[in-house]
């Protein structure tokens, strides 16, 4: 009986890490622009790869200089239309090998109990506030970042460089305050500024009573290491967003340790 050679196929636990790695980066990408307009963009761009690759085989010459031209500055295609989600992609890989990671694992083995303790301090105004707002069905929005980017929100944005407490909070969203309208966003101790304007999300398979105000909190934590609370006007629901996925209908409990975690 003839058998087979696979002398040929030499695999190195370098080449098992190399596709496990491939594999890993290919499964966060297709995370990121999974249900955003980016995805079909994508199918697009593999489509017109393959009508090349068969055109060139087929040496249907004109069809294959127009496709290989418009592949020469497909790169620069790319880059330009996912900007978005490059610059996700590079959040992602940076937070994952922050220090701020590292010392949560610090704080797991030395002193987690009093870094919690400290941080309850820190976010029990947030929540008493979110209670009261939810209670009375005034809409808003609560974004935590890590790095304030002066840049991004200062333009849109009302500075006010506060304490965080419980009734600015309550006062800031109230229906007839100047400040309403936007977020409110906090970065360490501090309200940062108000009434900002956020980038929309573009994803496409969100809830249908999700509006502007859901739109705006899941499109700040694609753009920026942060995360975001939402409250309904309309249903006095609680959501959270972070890295673009958003949790409906939380419980206060449930807001309390994600905010211990990523506050
Ligand atoms: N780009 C934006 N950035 C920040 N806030 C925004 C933005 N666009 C709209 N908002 C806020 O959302 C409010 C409108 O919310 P809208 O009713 O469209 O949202 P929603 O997601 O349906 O929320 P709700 O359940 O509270 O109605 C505006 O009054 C404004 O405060």
């Amino acid at each position: 009986m003839q058998s087979f050679d696979f002398s040929f196929l030499k695999v190195t636990p370098f080449d098992v890490l190399d596709v496990l790695l491939v594999a890993f980066i290919l499964y966060q990408l297709y995370n990121l622009i999974k249900g955003t307009i980016a995805a079909n963009i994508f199918i697009g761009l593999t489509i017109i790869c393959l009508v090349y690759v068969v055109v060139d085989r087929l040496h249907m010459r004109m069809l294959s200089y127009i496709l290989g031209n418009f592949m020469k500055v497909g790169i620069i295609a790319i880059v330009v239309v996912f900007q978005q989600e490059i610059r996700r992609f590079l959040l992602l890989v940076g937070k994952n090998a922050s220090f701020q990671r590292n010392r949560e694992w610090w704080r797991y083995f030395f002193g987690k109990k009093e870094a919690e303790k400290n941080n309850y301090a820190r976010i029990k105004p947030i929540i008493d506030a979110c209670k009261t707002l939810k209670q009375t069905r005034t809409g808003a929005l609560i974004v935590f970042v890590k790095y304030y980017d002066e840049q991004f929100y200062q333009n849109s944005c009302e500075v006010l460089e506060s304490r965080i407490s419980k009734r600015l909070l309550e006062s800031i969203f109230q229906k007839n305050s100047p400040l309403h309208d936007g977020a409110v966003v906090i970065a360490g101790n501090r309200i940062k500024s108000a009434s900002c304007i956020l980038p929309l999300t573009d994803k496409t398979d969100l809830p249908a009573q999700f509006g502007l105000r859901h739109r705006a909190g899941i499109g700040v934590t694609e753009a920026n290491d942060a995360t975001a609370i939402i409250i309904s006007e309309e249903t006095g629901e609680l959501s959270y967003a972070k890295q673009g996925k958003v949790k409906i209908n939380i419980s206060f409990a449930e807001l309390e340790k994600l905010l211990n975690k990523d506050f």
